[in-house]
């Protein structure tokens, strides 16, 4: 039986699936649902054993999305606290139930003063609040902390990209784990009076939401150099290095194209399909690096907009920023500089599915900023950069010797 590894949208909708959040939803792929799972090809008219990002098996599922659940999710923090509606109901029966999608403010706090105890319902699931799933239970557990005679349950109901189908889902799942016990939703939000830009928090929460949305300049960040072989990405990307270790206070890996594929990426070719896998592998390491507040260079060539796309959301989703740098210089500029000999040799046929000769290359539409190297020095050029990190507030760097530095 084929194995496959769901996406974290649908490892949510599994859950919830399997433990009756959904009910009387009980399968993927119901006409008109949004809960929705995409099978692989070669699966064919046979059921799939869907397992866990380590590899678990959590259920098969049938071609028209029906499941037979092996075991209950096991992975990811607080799973403790990921109990099924039926056991909400038995463990907290004529509790008031309140969604929580957000870190508590002091004024939703006192709101909730009075109502006796409640079960606060941090929904967690993938792509939904502004603070990271873990942070949503650590915060909503000090928001519990605060009121007293409060629980807090976790549910990973993740949005599907379709706000009206996901409110009404989300209701739905509330009411649910309610059963006949009050659902209190919690008013709109929006900033306290008497702090009209921000809102306020008590300390412990507000310690939580701080370390998970960390200033610009704290942010594990990705810097992204794609462009034509020739155009620049290693000479820019190696200055900025430079410049960031002479200043210090922050830890700097680079992952130049050339050297990734000499170590990580080792084997690969210049198909799309190895391609693809180069930057995946690049991104994966680079989320890593941000994940833990470092910056991340990158500088492959990265042809492809799809691939570029995954690597910023794998970054985002390890809560760093992505940094897309296009390095436009054209391409007769980067064949007339021609440092390494390759495009004479791809224009004689002796390298095939070069870039920008037998290979595409997908311009970005929408980089950070745009560098065309021609004509310009490297210090002229890196300031474009340099500018723009400026003024995204994620790094302040300058170059001894220039007028602003
Ligand atoms: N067919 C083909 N197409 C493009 N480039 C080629 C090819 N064969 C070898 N090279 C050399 O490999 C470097 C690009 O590797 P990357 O890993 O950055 O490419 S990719 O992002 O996976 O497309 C690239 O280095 P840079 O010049 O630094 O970009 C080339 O030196
Ligand atoms: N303004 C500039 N910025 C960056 N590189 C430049 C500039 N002007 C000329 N060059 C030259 O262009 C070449 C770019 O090569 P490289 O940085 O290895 O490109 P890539 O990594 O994109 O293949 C280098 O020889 C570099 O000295």
């Amino acid at each position: 039986m084929i194995q496959h590894c769901p996406t974290p949208t649908e490892l949510d909708d599994l859950e919830l699936l399997v433990s009756g959040a959904y009910a009387p939803l009980t399968r993927f792929n119901e006409p008109g649902s949004p809960v929705t799972l995409e099978l692989p090809e070669a699966a064919g008219p046979d059921p799939v054993e869907l397992v866990d990002p380590e590899g678990l098996p959590l259920a098969r599922v049938a071609p028209d999305g029906s499941l037979e659940p092996l075991t209950h999710a096991q992975y990811g923090p607080f799973r403790r606290l990921h109990l099924t509606p039926a056991q909400v109901r038995e463990q907290h029966a004529g509790a008031t139930f309140v969604p929580v999608a957000d870190a508590l403010t002091q004024r939703e706090l006192d709101g909730l003063r009075g109502l006796g105890r409640v079960v606060l319902v941090a929904l967690t699931g993938t792509g939904t609040a502004s603070l990271s799933p873990v942070a949503l239970v650590r915060a909503t557990l000090a928001a519990a902390a605060e009121l007293g005679d409060a629980t807090v349950v976790a549910v990973p109901l993740p949005s599907h990209g379709d706000a009206a189908a996901d409110h009404e889902l989300g209701a739905r799942v509330v009411a649910t784990y309610a059963g006949p016990d009050p659902v209190h939703a919690l008013p709109d939000g929006g900033p306290d009076a008497d702090h009209p830009d921000e809102p306020s928090y008590p300390a412990a929460i507000a310690d939580v939401v701080a370390e998970d949305r960390p200033a610009p300049e704290e942010q594990g960040l990705v810097l992204f150099f794609t462009g034509l072989s020739g155009s620049g990405k290693s000479t820019l990307a190696r200055a900025l290095m430079d410049l960031l270790l002479e200043q210090g206070g922050r830890s700097v890996t680079s992952l130049d194209g050339d050297v990734v594929r000499r170590h990580l990426s080792a084997g690969l070719t210049f198909s799309k399909a190895d391609r693809e896998t180069n930057i995946r592998r690049i991104g994966w390491v680079a989320a890593e690096i941000a994940r833990h507040g470092g910056v991340a260079v990158c500088s492959p060539i990265a042809p492809f907009a799809e691939t570029r796309e995954q690597v910023r959301q794998m970054v985002e989703d390890a809560g760093g920023a992505f940094f897309l740098v296009h390095v436009a210089t054209p391409l007769e500029e980067c064949e007339r500089r021609d440092r390494k000999g390759l495009y004479a040799k791809a224009r004689a046929g002796e390298i095939p599915e070069f870039t920008g000769i037998s290979s595409p290359y997908e311009e970005p539409v929408d980089p950070a900023v745009r560098v065309d190297t021609t004509g310009r020095t490297i210090e002229d050029a890196l300031d474009d950069v340099l500018v723009a990190l400026d003024d995204a507030g994620y790094l302040h760097l300058a170059q001894a010797g220039r007028a602003d530095a």
